[in-house]
């Protein structure tokens, strides 16, 4: 006979522990839900998967998840108490995985040993007695949404509230655009642009044709844009905050002499390897951009900011808890005294390209206004802004923010 497993050890729950660190050192510790998994006891691959799955369905429903526990208990429960996480992580699994009831409540009772059991146990039998919604959409957190309906309006939002319980597709930018065309038909995958196809299901990145022979990388559409606006008589071109890479690469791949710039030595070596596996090349500086001077002005700077990331909100629902509004002034302001530092290496005539991946006016339309008030030598030559909304039946993109300015004096 196999000897009985100490409480608290039963199978299953293994994964929803590390969902419930996950949870908490995402919410309250502010960590992206990547390095939130580091570190934790160890776990088999397919028990690591579930607990980012669980943590990440629930993340992607937060408010809607808090709506219901607080329908089933006398007294709310306090935002970050073990008892409020647990739960969230229970219903989560119900109306996004479809957990069946008896593993639900098995698996999650351990997590709350010698604490609110009996609570915990009480309100998830309530809910499960009642109807519950259905998973086709979910609020944001109130103060992003109060923002974007400011910023784009109520139907960006009620796009934004359908996008955030949905797996983004997979977006792919190809090398050369015959070998796009080429993979669109054998791996039934959308025609993007030229050199973008979309992948509508979930298949693993390192399985697909190319991949081992270099032939394209992984990048939302909305991430290719700045590139793009880079023009192709730049000979030189300095990608500023280039790891791990996805501009760097297309910047070669479309000809351009590339100087990739990050002060990240671990996100450089990501770099580094696509580099390596898609055979472009470019010159790589490990730099902080405010403390760097080239000895040669460039042709083309551009500049991907780090920045709130709200625009990746499909991908990583946590950064909605992450952006307060001190975070958002404070990545304002640094982004300010970067692009400042950035207009110093740009050739007259030659053109500086700002991209943010946010939702967040702040970090956009609003430092570019200030930037070119401050500096009469440069001039708006285009912008392009992606909100919720853009080519939504196709399966969305990132929200975004890029814009060219050229240096006219
Ligand atoms: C938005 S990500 C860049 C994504 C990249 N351009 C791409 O397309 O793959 C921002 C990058 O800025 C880098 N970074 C942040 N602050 C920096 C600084 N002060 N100097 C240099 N790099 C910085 C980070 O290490 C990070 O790799």
């Amino acid at each position: 006979m196999r000897p009985p497993r100490p409480r608290g050890t039963e199978a299953g729950v293994d994964p929803r522990r590390a969902a419930l660190r996950i949870l908490d050192r995402t919410l309250r510790g502010g960590q992206t839900m990547e390095s939130a998994a580091q570190g934790g006891p160890k776990l088999n691959p397919g028990d690591q998967a579930l607990a980012l799955a669980i943590a990440g369905e629930t993340l992607r429903r937060l408010p809607l998840l808090d709506t219901l526990i607080d329908s089933a208990t006398r007294q709310p429960l306090p935002d970050d108490s073990k008892a409020r996480m647990v739960l969230r992580l229970a219903l989560a699994q119900r109306i996004a995985m479809q957990v069946p009831d008896h593993a639900l409540v098995a698996t999650a009772l351990p997590l709350v040993e010698g604490g609110p059991r009996r609570l915990v146990h009480g309100v998830i039998g309530t809910l499960l007695r009642g109807t519950l919604p259905t998973a086709d959409e979910a609020p944001l957190p109130a103060a992003v949404e109060q923002r974007w309906t400011a910023a784009w309006g109520e139907e960006a939002v009620a796009v934004a509230r359908r996008a955030i319980v949905r797996r983004p597709p997979l977006d792919l930018s190809f090398r050369e655009a015959a070998d796009a065309e080429a993979f669109a038909a054998t791996e039934q995958g959308l025609r993007l642009a030229d050199r973008q196809v979309r992948l509508s299901d979930q298949r693993g990145v390192t399985t697909l044709p190319g991949f081992e022979e270099g032939r394209w990388w992984v990048q939302d559409l909305s991430s290719t844009l700045p590139a793009g606006l880079v023009p192709a008589e730049a000979v030189t071109v300095l990608d500023a905050c280039a790891a791990p890479g996805g501009k760097t690469l297309q910047l070669a791949a479309a000809g351009h002499q590339v100087t990739a710039l990050d002060r990240s030595e671990s996100r450089l070596a990501r770099l580094r390897a696509n580099l390596h596996r898609t055979g472009l090349s470019a010159k790589i500086v490990v730099e902080d951009v405010l403390g760097y001077t080239p000895d040669v002005p460039f042709d083309a700077v551009l500049l991907d900011a780090p920045c709130s990331a709200t625009g990746t909100f499909r991908r990583h629902p946590e950064v909605l808890y992450r952006a307060s509004e001190r975070i958002i002034a404070e990545s304002a302001e640094l982004q300010g005294r970067m692009l400042d530092k950035a207009a110093a290496w740009v050739k007259p005539g030659g053109s500086l390209v700002y991209a943010v991946c946010s939702l967040e006016p702040a970090e956009g339309e609003e430092r570019i206004a200030a930037f070119l008030a401050a500096n009469p030598a440069f001039a708006l030559a285009e912008q392009r802004r992606v909100v919720p909304g853009e080519r939504e039946e196709e399966g969305g993109m990132d929200g975004f923010f890029t814009a060219r300015l050229v240096r006219t004096g």
